[in-house]
């Protein structure tokens, strides 16, 4: 699926990223690289730059200072954006009283490819019904999505992204207002997909439900104060210095199913 980049070569590379709302500076120089094969969890507390790191990296906001690349490419120049996948928080991107089956919905992920109001192939609706698959939901196909619990219907936005082949599928909070067991089994199919080689890049509140999964993680408050693999960032001094006050993690081994 995702050949075109070696192990080592990065999908994002954030180079001296400063962004200011007017002459607010929410990001100070900002230095992330997110290699081909990553599962980066970004963590940060409410206001930390978060979303505007994203909309950095999706050129929804333009840098004041710095330079985004993407897959190789200044993020200006970049135009495969079928390489990137976003999946937002479930209330945010879409209303769910929408009537629209779960085949639907993961249809719409092609429309960028096939253009609205074309057929789909025979090869397109394969597809859907893979990416389906993919996130274990094929027996909800014919359902309206609206039925579905809030794990499943992020689940079927997954898969609303998966359509498209992408390299790199960004997160922003997908776990919010999802269910506590849901949210290990959801997690759980993120690390199968990057098994696949598709490279992640979570932001999250939930630290200690992602810490088990994702394998480096990046805490940013306006500056960056971490990035590294998960064993460090599990380190309490750490985070302490990050938060300004000790946190705990909790740390879950076990896989919980139900919920869903
Ligand atoms: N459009 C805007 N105009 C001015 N300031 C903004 C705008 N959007 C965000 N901010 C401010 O920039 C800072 C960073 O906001 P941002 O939404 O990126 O943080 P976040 O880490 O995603 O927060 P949260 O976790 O609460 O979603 C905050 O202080 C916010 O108030």
């Amino acid at each position: 699926m995702c050949s075109e980049l070696k192990n080592n070569e990065n999908v994002i590379d954030i180079q001296s990223l400063t962004f200011k709302y007017g002459t607010r500076t929410v990001l100070d120089n900002i230095n992330l690289q997110v290699k081909k094969g990553a599962f980066l969890g970004l963590v940060g507390p409410n206001g930390s730059g978060k979303s505007t790191l994203l909309k950095c990296i999706l050129g929804l906001l333009q840098p004041s200072s710095g330079n985004i690349k993407l897959f190789g490419k200044s993020s200006h120049k970049f135009k495969d954006w079928d390489k990137i996948g976003f999946v937002s928080q479930k209330a945010n991107s879409f209303n769910t009283g929408f009537p629209a089956t779960v085949y639907e919905v993961v249809s719409m992920g092609l429309f960028g490819k096939v253009g609205l109001f074309r057929f789909l192939t025979k090869q397109h609706k394969e597809k859907v019904k893979e990416a389906i698959e993919l996130v274990g939901l094929s027996e909800y196909m014919k359902q309206n999505i609206g039925e579905l619990s809030g794990g499943q219907q992020q689940r079927v936005f997954i898969a609303r992204a998966l359509v498209s082949d992408p390299e790199l599928i960004i997160l922003d909070e997908p776990t919010v207002g999802v269910d506590i067991h849901s949210v290990n089994n959801f997690y759980a199919m993120l690390s199968q997909l990057n098994q696949m080689g598709i490279t992640l890049l979570l932001v999250t509140h939930d630290v200690s439900g992602m810490t088990n999964h994702v394998n480096a993680v990046a805490c940013l408050n306006r500056h960056l104060h971490f990035h590294g693999n998960t064993k460090d960032f599990q380190e309490n001094h750490k985070l302490s210095a990050f938060h300004g006050q000790e946190v705990h993690l909790l740390v879950h081994n076990h896989s919980t199913r139900g919920g869903e």
